[in-house]
């Protein structure tokens, strides 16, 4: 049922895409729909060129035939489309958590537009039920998780960090980084922590998308709704 949903938010978003586009390709179960309904198009004689925000896209995509480039011979996109953890009626979103934010950030940052693709579970009122992901360098990790701790603290947030993939066989990104997931139940004030989060030296990247979605298609039992800053979730 979330997978139809997923489906039918990829292909409403495939419906926007035209020839001679520069796209960022997602990541997850729902941009692996975006690839799939991609490649039939691009099949059928749509011309465009992508970005893919991970190793696991940029498989998919190969095998769906999407002539694929880099950000260093394209450096400018006019559109990605991703998926996301949590959607708030700001259009604020926390992504990461298949571990691809910091790609799909840089991607997205570089495009003029982005739309994201969800099932109507995503939406929240407030962002940080989903635990927050924070790309971090292996060295000085323990420094860096007190330097974390501190801060949320500092901000009157509470909640715990875990190391994904486990302390014991953490996983890795396709940078070659952990990723710490904070589990802070709810996070009032998204942009003041966003700030502080890359001021934290060992932090690469967290999963806070403030500024960069320009609309959503989300999908419910009602069929698909276009959210824009501002839409009632
Ligand atoms: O790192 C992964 C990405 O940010 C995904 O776009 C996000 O986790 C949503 O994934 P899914 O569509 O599988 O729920």
């Amino acid at each position: 049922m979330s997978d139809d949903m997923k489906r039918l938010a990829a292909e409403r978003a495939v419906a926007d895409v035209t020839s001679g586009m520069r796209l960022g390709i997602g990541t997850g179960s729902t941009a692996e729909h975006f690839v799939r309904a991609l490649g039939v198009r691009v099949r059928g004689g749509l011309d465009v060129i992508g970005v893919p925000t991970s190793e696991r896209t940029r498989a998919l995509a190969q095998e769906e035939g999407i002539p694929l480039t880099t950000l260093e011979e394209t450096p400018a996109l006019d559109l990605t489309v991703d998926g996301a953890d949590e959607i708030d009626n700001a259009l604020r979103l926390i992504k990461g958590g298949g571990g691809a934010h910091l790609r799909e950030k840089i991607v997205a940052a570089a495009s003029t537009r982005m739309i994201v693709i969800a099932d109507g579970s995503k939406c929240v009122q407030t962002l940080g039920k989903f635990p927050l992901p924070i790309e971090v360098v292996p060295f000085g990790l323990g420094a860096t998780r007190n330097a974390l701790e501190k801060l949320f603290v500092s901000l009157g947030l509470g909640g715990e960090l875990t190391m994904r993939g486990g302390e014991q066989h953490p996983f890795v990104t396709d940078g070659g980084h952990y990723i710490l997931d904070a589990h802070l139940t709810a996070i009032p004030d998204a942009e003041t922590l966003a700030r502080a989060l890359v001021a934290v030296p060992g932090v690469v990247e967290h999963g806070l998308f403030i500024g960069l979605a320009d609309k959503a298609y989300v999908a419910g039992t009602d069929g698909v709704f276009e959210m824009t800053a501002g839409s009632e979730v």
